[in-house]
């Protein structure tokens, strides 16, 4: 089999990048790092810009994707660097009395390191993509300029696999056919390479989504040719060493969801790290992951300024955990809560947490559990609130106990003694799930920790929409007061972006009333 398609691939060419002078990139670039470092690629660079400030013609950063309009995964093609909704940002948070809203734009191409695909077509033309908007027809991205350059590769190689093996895409219509959806993650952490390097160099976990009950349903021994196909050609023994490892997951239902519950680990490494927040993570295949790596670095960083040293964080909608535990090393917390549904992410929590320095001495826990049921329980016990949810924003259950919370101050202790008079008793489905699918590592809090109610809510979204009606939700409820706000280009191409928002608890305290309250008292 000629390997020729395995050609060395390097991030794509500057097509049209942003033009910037040199002048302009000498103000722009932080400071000289104490270590010399290789000059960043004008698509590398992390630009922080005044929100406020019209961005000079010289930075238009343009797309330049052949697949721009046939496919839905981008909707700008122009202004990488600054979506417009960073103008409409801007003026809500002004409005609520903040002026400093920044915006950190970070990767504009390459970003995407975590890319979840639809397979179609047919054996000898296969169309690995995205669905064309408001349509059931796949568009074939071999080139998308979001992807890491090594997603791309990997989807190169995977078609060869299809056609050398004959695989066949999943038919919608019909539910027949073998291989509906393939995951590419891409790593971009091997302490073996200099640290310049790692990010181009990235190698990819790929999993497999197979139209089938489990790895003994007839054709699995084309799953595990492709996986072989796809290993010998992209592996270690390559010159270009691409394929981190190789996944399958089962799914038959008829419905839209991509992954079934049943993974396989079929070759290469079983364990997936990458390196944020000052920590090392592991990533299963099942476990929720940021597509945008250095972007949620940025944020987590700017994140870690906002945690008093030696707080008790609790991490809501927390996957994997990476938000608390990242906390837990740099803040040294006295102790992080992770509260998640998903439970397959436990796994990779416990492996995070393995690898964690041996100086991190809090108490950290893990809950599978649903933070709209109960959500009392989860909010009271820490001093700082975390929550990342899902781009549908909070559950508003949740909202409704943030909003209460300064009038539930003075009940804090009776409802926390009926709780430890439930723990002996419990009978709630869904707290006993809780409770057998937890993870305590360290002594669990004191009954004193349990009875405190978070100072700080901050708040990680990626729906602007439900965003600005949580926010409005929470300050309009008086028990909160909104404090700082960050935006960050988790995904250039498209009208979205991240949002870090501060709350604190209660109303500030006007300096001027103050004033006229002293005089009275003078008086
Ligand atoms: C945007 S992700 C954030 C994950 C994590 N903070 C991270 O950055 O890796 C949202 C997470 O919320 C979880 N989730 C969704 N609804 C939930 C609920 N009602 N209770 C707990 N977790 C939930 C999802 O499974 C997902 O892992």
């Amino acid at each position: 089999m000629p390997l020729c398609f395995l050609s060395p691939r390097l991030p794509p060419p500057p097509l049209i990048t942003c033009r910037v002078s040199q002048s302009s990139l000498r103000t722009l670039l932080p400071s000289p790092s104490p270590s010399p470092s290789p000059p960043p690629s004008p698509s590398s660079l992390s630009l922080s810009l005044s929100p406020n400030s019209t961005p000079p013609p010289s930075l238009t950063c343009a797309l330049h994707c052949p697949h721009f309009e046939l496919c839905s995964g981008c909707t700008h093609e122009f202004n990488l660097h600054r979506p417009a909704i960073v103008d409409e940002a801007t003026k809500f948070f002004k409005s609520l009395g903040l002026s400093d809203f920044s915006f950190d734009s970070c990767k504009l191409w390459g970003w995407r390191c975590r890319a979840k695909l639809a397979v179609r077509g047919s054996s000898e033309h296969p169309l690995i993509g995205l669905y064309q908007e408001g349509t059931h027809n796949i568009v074939d991205i071999p080139d998308c300029k979001a992807h890491h350059p090594n997603i791309n590769a990997a989807v190169e190689l995977l078609k060869k696999g299809i056609t050398a093996l004959r695989i066949e895409p999943y038919d919608e219509d019909e539910g027949t056919g073998d291989l509906r959806y393939v995951q590419m993650a891409v790593t971009t952490y091997s302490t073996s390479l200099p640290a310049a390097e790692r990010y181009r160099n990235g190698k990819v976990q790929v999993s497999l989504v197979w139209n089938s009950r489990n790895e003994t349903s007839p054709n699995s021994e084309k799953l595990q040719a492709l996986a072989n196909f796809i290993w010998r050609n992209g592996g270690p023994r390559n010159n270009v060493h691409l394929i981190h490892s190789v996944w399958a997951n089962f799914q038959t239902s008829s419905n839209n969801i991509i992954f079934g519950n049943r993974w396989r680990h079929l070759l290469g490494e079983r364990d997936f790290w990458e390196h944020v927040g000052g920590i090392d993570i592991s990533l299963a295949p099942s476990s929720f992951g940021q597509a945008n790596t250095r972007a949620f670095d940025t944020l987590l960083r700017k994140l870690q300024r906002y945690v008093p040293l030696g707080a008790s964080v609790a991490d809501l909608y927390a996957g994997a955990g990476v938000i608390g535990l990242s906390l837990a090393a740099t803040r040294k917390c006295r102790s992080v809560r992770c509260i998640e549904i998903n439970k397959e992410s436990k796994l990779s929590f416990e492996k995070t947490v393995d690898r964690l320095p041996n100086i991190v001495d809090s108490s950290i826990s893990w809950h599978h559990a649903d933070t709209s049921k109960e959500p009392l329980s989860w909010i009271m016990g820490s001093d700082v609130l975390v929550v990342d949810p899902p781009r549908k924003g909070l559950d508003a259950s949740l909202v409704d106990a943030l909003r209460s919370i300064s009038s539930i101050k003075d009940k804090a202790r009776s409802s926390s003694e009926s709780s430890s008079s439930k723990e002996k008793d419990e009978k709630r489905p869904w707290m006993l799930r809780a409770r057998e699918d937890s993870i305590q590592i360290g002594s669990k809090m004191t009954s004193e920790d349990s009875k405190m109610l978070p100072k700080t809510l901050i708040y990680i979204s990626c729906g602007w929409e439900s965003f600005k009606e949580d926010c409005e939700d929470l300050l309009s409820s008086k028990g909160w007061r909104l404090e700082k706000a960050h935006g960050f280009n988790f995904f250039p191409g498209t009208q979205s972006i991240e949002v870090l928002a501060v709350f604190k608890r209660g109303q500030s305290v006007n300096p001027k009333k103050k004033k006229s309250g002293k005089k009275k008292k003078r008086l």
